[in-house]
């Protein structure tokens, strides 16, 4: 068993769109160049602005699609180059939370059958207790279990999506926005949740999210993208950002308005299109602190101590 749990080396995803006879087919990369490692029980935040390749990066570590370049190791496993049929085995490692707890769990199934799913997909056999054991701890009664998930509120939904995620015991929870549907004082219960399961069950979190905020409270290091790229890596808790668009992120979480945490990002200029990003820094268009260099040269993603920059003028 490693003490570092996952590990992501130049991971790069392109997508192709169009190919039609009127609309020529056109490339753009949703992650670019990403590498990243997870010690055991660590909790890791990856946060940037909608589009900018956080989904696809937990798709990419679950192998839910396939990387363009780069490879993803859990404890020391290649999932990049694991024949097909190794998949199921690894990915039982791994679970996965999602931010819409209603659209990813299937109406048509009682809370009891929702969660021993993972085990029928994986062809195990479901140890009697365990449905029961699961929904309390998450906090449900275990009285539950022939309820649907449209009988139950959004928080409670979550819980039901978080226990799914752990009935077959993974060592990695891939957590993709899972309280950005939730009102904030549900948020707050669920985010006290995960870090109670955290120690109970030996997690290892990657937590996506666009609140900068949150990630900062929840996480113990921080990851920054923008437009595919890690632009800058943290410790949390009070250290403060140095890269501009990390600086502006965090302005913007004091946004009481959730809607525009989500996308608005306190800066002039355009986000420039990922079909066709400048030679220099994809940043530099809104960048308040762009000097020539920054416009012409993309700048390396250089390590210091547990932080990283990829910046010419950081802060
Ligand atoms: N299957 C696909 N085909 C083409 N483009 C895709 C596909 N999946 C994602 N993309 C594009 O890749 C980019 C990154 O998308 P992704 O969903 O990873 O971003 P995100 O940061 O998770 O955004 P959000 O917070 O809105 O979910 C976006 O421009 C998106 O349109």
């Amino acid at each position: 068993m490693s003490e570092r749990l996952l590990q992501i080396d130049g991971l790069s995803k392109h997508f192709s769109t169009g190919g039609g006879v009127f609309k020529p087919a056109r490339s753009m990369t949703a992650v670019r160049d990403v590498s990243l490692s997870l010690a055991r029980g660590e909790v890791v935040g990856v946060v940037g602005e909608s589009g900018c390749g956080k989904s696809t990066l937990a798709r990419l570590i679950l192998r839910l699609i396939e990387p363009s370049a780069g490879s993803v190791l859990l404890d020391g496993v290649n999932v990049t180059s694991l024949p097909a049929r190794e998949l199921r085995s690894i990915r039982r490692r791994m679970g996965m939370v999602f931010q819409d707890p209603y659209s990813s769990l299937d109406p048509r199934y009682t809370i009891a059958e929702l969660l021993a799913e993972p085990f029928v997909v994986q062809g195990r056999p479901m140890p009697k207790a365990a449905v029961r054991e699961m929904l309390e701890a998450v906090g449900l009664p275990s009285a539950m279990t022939g309820q649907y998930a449209h009988q139950l509120s959004g928080g409670q939904r979550q819980r039901i999506g978080i226990a799914r995620a752990l009935m077959l015991k993974p060592e990695l929870l891939l957590l993709d926005e899972p309280t950005a549907s939730l009102d904030v004082s549900i948020q707050a219960q669920i985010i006290e949740l995960l870090s109670g399961l955290r120690g109970s069950f030996g997690l290892t979190y990657l937590f996506i999210s666009h609140d900068l905020g949150l990630v900062r409270y929840f996480c113990d290091r921080v990851v920054v993208m923008y437009l595919g790229a890690v632009v800058e890596v943290m410790p949390s808790g009070k250290s403060m950002p140095r890269h501009p668009y990390t600086r502006a992120l965090l302005d913007s979480s004091f946004t009481p308005d959730p809607a525009a945490r989500r996308s608005i990002v306190p800066l002039s200029g355009e986000i420039p299109s990922p079909f066709n990003l400048p030679a220099g820094c994809a940043f530099a268009g809104r960048c308040p602190r762009a000097s020539e260099i920054c416009r012409t040269e993309r700048p390396p993603l250089l390590q210091d101590g547990a932080s990283a920059i990829a910046c010419f003028s950081p802060l």
